[in-house]
């Protein structure tokens, strides 16, 4: 098998309610039969962005105005490696039809069956199902109703979701305020992930688990249920291809910028985290320094979305 990745540019397209197209393979080709992002091979003598343009007004009719970095997965199949470079279309003129006479369908990323796709699709599912700000929760969990009430103002400004990180309490002090911002992130709509050694959170309701880079490092198997998304402090190289291996879901990886909490960590710039997460077919959060308003420089770097803790968590 070859060991160059071919590069094929997939595009996504939402409409007004959130549901995203998908198209149907044909039967004869490779993975035929199996939905897919639509996209196709990049030519070599095209940039990106005029690969995904040609490829989506061949097969939808489309003319793409603007789009942006969402994901890039390296997949190996039997006879073949592909990279997929995945971009969120932002604005297109026309009304996407199956030009090659290919079905299409319209469906919420929560409704995507990974079954009928190809293998290297997952960590593209998991991107669209993300949101774009990862809470980070802050001061001050030993008082646990002015705690829950700062949590309760961060949904009201949009968060959806959070990670409860209180390294301070002792077991059952966080398990008890684990129990009070899973009741409120649920009647938000927001997921609570639990920052806490999964072995003592086991019977704890969440819809997540989170790995310190310590944690991460000791780790061999992936831990939690089906239904947990399961992600991981990162801040080598090492740690995200350890995360990547483990069949996490998302990684969180800092120091982007210099942090008041850290400041003699010398931090890794946007320049050193796109390269750092290039070549990991993971969703990566940006953490360090950073505030809601840096969301578009991180997506132009090809992060998740922004991780916060300070410039998210209300004060009083
Ligand atoms: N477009 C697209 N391709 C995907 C997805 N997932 C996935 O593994 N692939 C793989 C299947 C193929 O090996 C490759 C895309 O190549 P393609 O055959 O669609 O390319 P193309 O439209 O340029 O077709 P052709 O000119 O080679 O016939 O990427 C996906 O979601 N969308």
């Amino acid at each position: 098998m070859s060991h160059q990745a071919i590069h094929v540019m997939v595009g996504i397209l939402t409409d007004p309610t959130g549901r995203v197209l998908i198209a149907k393979r044909p039967e004869q080709v490779h993975q035929g039969g199996r939905w897919e992002f639509p996209g196709g091979k990049l030519k070599p003598t095209e940039t990106p962005e005029q690969g995904l343009a040609r490829e989506l007004a061949e097969e939808l009719g489309i003319e793409v105005r603007s789009s942006r970095p969402l994901i890039r997965v390296t997949h190996s199949y039997e006879d073949r490696r592909v990279c997929l470079d995945v971009r969120c279309v932002l604005a297109y003129t026309g009304v996407a039809t199956g030009r090659e006479g290919q079905p299409l369908a319209w469906q919420y990323p929560e409704e995507l069956d990974p079954a009928v796709f190809p293998a290297a699709d997952r960590p593209i599912m998991t991107a669209l199902r993300l949101p774009p700000y990862l809470l980070i929760t802050g001061d001050d969990p030993a008082r646990p109703d002015a705690f829950l009430n700062r949590l309760t103002r961060a949904l009201h400004n949009g968060v959806q979701l959070v990670q409860l990180r209180a390294h301070d309490l002792d077991d059952e002090s966080y398990r008890r305020l684990a129990g009070g911002a899973y009741a409120v992130c649920k009647a938000h709509g927001a997921r609570l992930v639990l920052n806490r050694d999964p072995a003592r959170v086991a019977d704890v309701a969440r819809h997540g688990l989170h790995l310190t880079a310590a944690r991460l490092a000791l780790t061999r198997v992936r831990p939690g249920g089906a239904g947990d998304w399961v992600s991981a402090s990162c801040h080598t190289v090492a740690d995200l291809s350890r995360a990547a291996e483990l069949g996490l879901d998302y990684a969180v990886l800092s120091p982007v910028q210099r942090t008041a909490s850290h400041p003699l960590t010398s931090p890794l710039g946007w320049q050193g985290f796109a390269a750092w997460i290039e070549p990991v077919s993971l969703p990566v959060y940006a953490l360090g320094g950073l505030t809601a308003a840096d969301l578009s420089i991180a997506y132009a770097h090809g992060a998740q979305g922004i991780a916060a803790i300070r410039s998210l968590w209300p004060r009083d």
